[in-house]
């Protein structure tokens, strides 16, 4: 490829009829996945699980949600770093986020949904659960596929058992000027896997091995999937998880809903005895999510270029 074509994210499509785990369909898709989460950690799932109007139901859920005044915004908290409320930093001055824990499961979020509206939303949280569902289902597809990808489904009950789901939900006021401005300093997620969803405001920028950004531009009828941190260490390094960040420009605001799979404090992350050989020795010793966490958010990881392996790196 010369240099100067863009690259663009691999599209893997979802919405074929017998996507059913044994069928020709599934074996083509789970290869697919395979090799651009090996090149680029993440890809653009296509789907037709989230119509249209679903989108608009969600980012207008969105914009309700972050136009209650501050001081309310600041009652949704938690002891998890980014799993409450999180706001007003200097450095991303444009970014506001807050986090919903198990927001698949209804009693959750309407437990937030009661503590931001004590007089009820029950449309906020009836749009907030079943699109968390829908997208938990991806999530289990898409570690289904990597699983058995490497021959390893017999790891699928541990695998899926050993994490919970956090809808993280973002907001980016517009810079309003046509410079460009960091919405989201570049990281890679902690997680197991990451689906994104954005409206239609672009911003989004994945780097690739090489150090390129790719914009990732905004589309109706896809998510992005990324791997996090978690299955980069259990994959023992097989699959990639990329640096991310979000830039923004003029007038208008972004949303972007992510529903990261995230895993149980306690669970030991290790990567399987069938991964590790003399060709591939264990790049990460196992660590427990929620201590990693606790590091993550020191100033002194801040500094570092891999948390991971500044963390637990062999
Ligand atoms: O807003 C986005 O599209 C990306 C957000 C993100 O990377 C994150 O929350 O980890
Ligand atoms: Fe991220």
């Amino acid at each position: 490829m010369d240099s100067e074509t863009p690259v663009r994210l691999p599209v893997i499509d979802f919405s074929k009829p017998d996507l059913k785990p044994g069928s020709p369909e599934w074996d083509f898709v789970r290869a697919e996945v395979r090799q651009a989460l090996k090149e680029f950690g993440c890809f653009e799932a296509k789907s037709d699980k989230v119509p249209v109007q679903t989108r608009k139901g969600i980012f207008g859920a969105l914009e309700e949600l972050f136009e209650l005044p501050l001081e309310t915004k600041l009652r949704n908290r938690s002891e998890m770093p980014f799993h409450g409320y999180v706001g007003q930093y200097p450095d991303v001055p444009l970014f506001e986020s807050m986090g919903i824990d198990d927001a698949n499961i209804m009693e959750n979020v309407n437990s937030l949904t009661n503590n931001l509206w004590p007089q009820g939303n029950q449309t906020f949280s009836k749009t907030i659960q079943s699109f968390s569902e829908i997208l938990s289902e991806l999530d289990g597809t898409i570690r289904r596929m990597v699983l058995e990808s490497f021959g390893l489904e017999k790891y699928m009950d541990e695998h899926m058992n050993s994490t919970n789901y956090l809808l993280r939900v973002m907001k980016y006021k517009g810079p309003q000027t046509s410079e460009t401005k960091i919405g989201l300093n570049a990281h890679t997620d902690n997680s197991v896997v990451t689906i994104l969803l954005q409206n239609q405001v672009e911003g989004l920028e994945v780097q690739t091995k090489d150090g390129q950004w790719i914009n990732v531009k905004p589309s109706l009828d896809s998510f992005i999937a990324m791997i996090g941190d978690s299955l980069h260490a259990w994959t023992n390094g097989r699959l990639y998880s990329a640096y991310h960040r979000v830039m923004m420009t003029g007038e208008v605001a972004r949303y972007s809903a992510g529903l990261f799979s995230i895993p149980k404090g306690g669970y030991i992350i290790k990567a399987p005895e069938e991964l590790v050989d003399e060709e591939h020795p264990l790049l990460f010793k196992p660590f427990d999510h929620v201590e990693f966490i606790r590091f993550f958010y020191t100033e002194a990881a801040q500094r570092v270029q891999s948390t991971l392996k500044t963390y637990c790196g062999v």
